[in-house]
C-alpha cells in the first residue's frame, strides 16, 4: 500500500455503523424501452424495492442511501414510502439523493450523503435485486474483520477472448489473447469498503478524470488490496431482457418455497 493510501485508510472501529449505497440512477438502455430500470416491476414490485429490502435484511446495515435518477429523487422517495421496510429490517434508515450521468458519479453522490458515524460502506447495484442476505452479511463481515475492500465473485463459465482495441463497427474482431479461465472471476455487488478508502478512491478518480466499471477498480488503482469472497448465482445483474425473465423465475421459486 502506498503512503497516500495508508493515510486514507481508516480501519473500522467497534461501534461504527455500516451503510449501503444503492446506485439506481441508470436508464437501463440494454433492457429496452420503458421506465428507468430500477423502477421496473419484478414480481409486481419495483426492482429497487427488492434491492433495498435485500440489503436492509442484513442485521449489520443501519443506513441505506438510494441514488435516484437525477430528476427523480422525489418520485423515488414516494415509491419507497409506499413500500416500507418489513419489521425485520429494524430501524434501518433509507435516504434518497439524486444521481449523476454515470454509475461512478452516482456512487460518489451517495457517498457524500453518508453520516459521520458510518465507517463501513457497501455499494450495491439496484440492478441486482435478488442478492441473498448471506452475501451482504459476508461482505460486511469481511470488511469489519479488517479487509479494506471486499468483492463477491464467481468463476467464469465461458471462455473469454481479448480482442484488439478500436475495431471499426461491423468489422470482424481480431482475437489477441485467451486469458487462463481458471484465473478469471466475474464480480458482483455488494462490494464492501472501509469508508475512508472508498471515498479517497472516488475523490482521486474525480480529480484525474479516470473511471472504472466497478468501485473496487478505483480502489485497486490506489494500490489497496482487494479480496474476493464467494458470490451467489442469484446476485446476477438484470441487464438484458432475458435477465428479467430469469429474475421473475427465481422470485417465483422463492415465493413458492419460502413464502418470500
Ligand atoms: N448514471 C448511472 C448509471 C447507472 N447507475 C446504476 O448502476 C447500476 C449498474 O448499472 P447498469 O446495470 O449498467 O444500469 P444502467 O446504466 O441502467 O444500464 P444500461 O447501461 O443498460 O443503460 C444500476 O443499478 C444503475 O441504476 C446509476 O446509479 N447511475
Ligand atoms: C459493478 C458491477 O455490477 C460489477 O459487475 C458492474 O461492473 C456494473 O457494470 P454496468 O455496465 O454499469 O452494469
Amino acid at each position: 500500500m502506498s503512503a497516500e493510501t495508508a493515510d486514507a485508510a481508516s480501519p473500522p472501529v467497534p461501534g461504527g455503523r455500516t451503510a449501503v449505497v444503492i446506485p439506481a440512477a441508470g436508464r437501463g438502455v440494454r433492457l429496452g424501452r420503458g421506465a428507468p430500470k430500477a423502477l421496473r416491476p419484478l414480481g409486481g414490485t419495483p426492482m429497487l424495492v427488492h434491492a433495498v429490502r435485500a440489503v436492509a435484511r442484513a442485521r449489520t446495515v443501519s443506513l441505506v442511501v438510494v441514488v435516484a435518477p437525477p430528476d427523480g429523487a422525489a418520485a423515488v422517495r414516494t415509491l419507497l414510502d409506499e413500500h416500507p421496510l418489513p419489521d425485520s429490517a429494524g430501524a434501518t434508515e433509507v435516504v434518497v439523493v439524486p444521481g449523476g450521468e454515470t454509475r461512478q458519479e452516482s456512487v460518489a453522490r451517495g457517498l457524500a450523503a453518508l453520516t459521520d458515524d458510518i465507517d463501513v460502506v457497501l455499494v450495491h447495484d439496484a440492478a441486482r435485486p435478488l442478492v441473498p442476505v448471506e452475501t451482504v452479511e459476508a461482505v460486511a463481515a469481511a470488511v469489519r474483520d479488517g479487509a479494506p475492500a471486499v468483492v463477491p465473485a464467481l468463476p467464469v463459465a465461458d471462455t473469454v477472448k481479448r480482442i484488439a482495441p478500436d475495431v471499426p463497427a461491423g468489422e470482424p474482431e481480431p482475437v489477441v489473447a485467451t486469458p487462463e479461465r481458471s484465473l478469471l472471476r466475474a464480480v458482483q455487488t455488494p462490494q464492501g469498503f472501509d469508508r475512508a478508502t472508498l471515498v479517497a478512491a472516488h475523490e482521486r478518480a474525480a480529480g484525474d478524470g479516470s473511471d472504472a466499471t466497478d468501485d473496487a477498480g478505483l480502489v485497486e488503482r490506489m494500490g489497496v488490496p482487494v479480496v474476493l469472497v464467494p458470490g451467489h448465482e442469484e446476485a446476477f445483474k438484470v441487464t438484458r431482457p432475458l435477465d428479467l425473465v430469469l429474475a421473475e423465475a427465481v422470485l417465483a421459486r422463492r415465493r413458492a418455497t419460502d413464502g418470500f
